[in-house]
């Protein structure tokens, strides 16, 4: 999946940290997790008599399991359609349409898309296995507001709630009462066909009602919890007024729930988590041994600030190191973790965390870091992360350039850039969140 990376120059564990990094992303590769259960849905369409396979995807890894599909069960395959962020569609698939649109905000070409794929899937007769592909980044990239509501309804509502901060399934809540395919209601329009979607996750505990907000999945929330949202961040009243009215009237009964948990169309849907970062930890974890180290998972939900998320991965190596004196150790995070921008310089979560731990172990040996986002891009920036070790914080001094300050600005690429701890894969085609390895030496 990654050829060749570049970067973390003058950190001691560089290699080591570079190898278990592409362990785990191998793990997690689409076209791998994709082709693990291409067997399982070969043996569905066979046994339950199916006369026609038609594929949709949508997300950042939809062209990469899309592919995949293609060269496991080809000639199946009667029609398909993948929607995915622009510049990610790659080379053209054979059998399968794709088209690009806007994450993280949608556009107008994600809604024309999504018409397109909601044709096909009201199309699928019964007798008709509808394969789903769904990565992150679905959420946007699947659009269709629920009548009576616009694109510019949704951006704002999106745009506000993630100004907020508010997390995944919170902001997925309200998206579900917005949109005529969310929350499960891709399955209902699926039916009579059958359904078997592949979900690659990309978020915290791997609800399947979260994940690209569920379009396959029964929606445990309501228009009440989506009302409960926009009230605890305030927004109730910055809404527009569509959508504010749109969720009253659905949380008084005047429109349809998204479909429940236990409702019967579920009977002829199968949902399948086919890679996550607990499957990348895993492979992580067997990588590190095999180099000789001794693996420990201290977290598998890391979020919350990146400065905290950092200065807490740092408590952790100092205090295995000084329970476990003299053996080589590796411990693993993975999560997703956020920062709030006060600064003007540039970053991404990953590369913040590692700054922030790189100033909690400096001037100490035989620690070193790399955290970095699996799908190879940190922030709005060329690096997936960052790598660092005790010698970071002198580097940088030696060059002039204060790391408090920098981690004032949000500046953590540049101070990377400047002390070469900078880790690019470029596209990785995968997406399960970020992962921190940390080596004791
Ligand atoms: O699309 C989304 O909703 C996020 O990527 C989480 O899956």
């Amino acid at each position: 999946m990654i050829d060749e990376t570049a970067g973390g120059e003058g950190v001691a564990g560089a290699p080591a940290l570079r190898e278990i990094f592409a362990a785990a992303l191998a793990a997690v590769d689409p076209a791998v997790a994709v082709g693990r259960e291409a067997a399982v849905v070969r043996e569905r369409y066979r046994s339950g008599g199916f006369t026609r396979l038609v594929v949709v995807g949508f997300g950042k890894a939809a062209p990469a399991m899309g592919r995949a599909i293609e060269e496991q069960l080809g000639e199946l395959v009667s029609d398909g359609l993948l929607i995915t962020r622009y510049g990610h569609g790659g080379r053209p698939l054979s059998r399968l349409a794709c088209a690009e649109a806007g994450h993280p905000l949608p556009d107008a070409a994600g809604v024309a898309a999504t018409r397109r794929l909601q044709a096909l899937v009201a199309g699928a007769a019964a007798g008709t296995l509808l394969v789903t592909l769904i990565s992150g980044g679905g959420s946007a990239l699947l659009v269709a507001p629920a009548a009576g509501l616009s694109l510019a309804d949704k951006l704002q509502t999106t745009a506000l709630l993630l100004r907020a901060g508010a997390a995944i399934d919170e902001l997925n809540a309200v998206r579900k009462h917005l949109s005529l395919v969310k929350g499960g209601r891709l399955a209902a329009l699926a039916r009579p066909a059958a359904l078997s979607a592949l979900i690659l996750s990309d978020v915290i505990g791997d609800r399947l009602d979260v994940i690209a907000s569920g379009p396959t999945a029964p929606d445990p929330t309501t228009y009440h919890d989506a009302l409960a949202v926009l009230d605890r961040y305030r927004l109730t009243g910055q809404v527009p007024v569509a959508v504010s009215a749109h969720l009253s009237a659905g949380a008084a009964g005047r429109l349809s729930e998204t479909p429940k948990p236990g409702e019967p169309l579920f009977a002829a849907v199968s949902n399948r988590i086919i890679g996550s970062n607990r499957l990348a930890l895993a492979a992580a974890r067997r990588r590190a041994e095999q180099l000789g180290y001794r693996p420990v998972i201290v977290s598998d939900a890391l979020a919350g600030e990146a400065v905290t998320a950092g200065r807490w991965l740092a408590e952790q190596a100092r205090s295995f190191r000084l329970g476990s004196p003299g053996t080589k150790l590796c411990l693993l995070a993975g999560g997703e973790t956020t920062v709030t921008v006060t600064g003007a310089g540039r970053g991404g979560r990953n590369m913040e965390l590692a700054l922030a731990f790189a100033r909690e172990i400096a001037g100490r040996s035989g620690i070193s870091l790399l955290s970095a986002g699996t799908d190879g891009s940190d922030g709005p920036t060329d690096a997936a992360g960052a790598m660092a070790d005790g010698s970071t914080v002198s580097r940088a001094k030696a060059l002039g350039l204060d790391p408090v300050a920098c981690l004032a600005d949000n500046d953590s690429y540049g101070f990377f850039a400047r002390t070469g701890g900078l880790f690019i894969t470029g596209p990785t085609g995968t997406n399960v969140m970020d992962l921190q390895i940390v080596l004791l030496d």
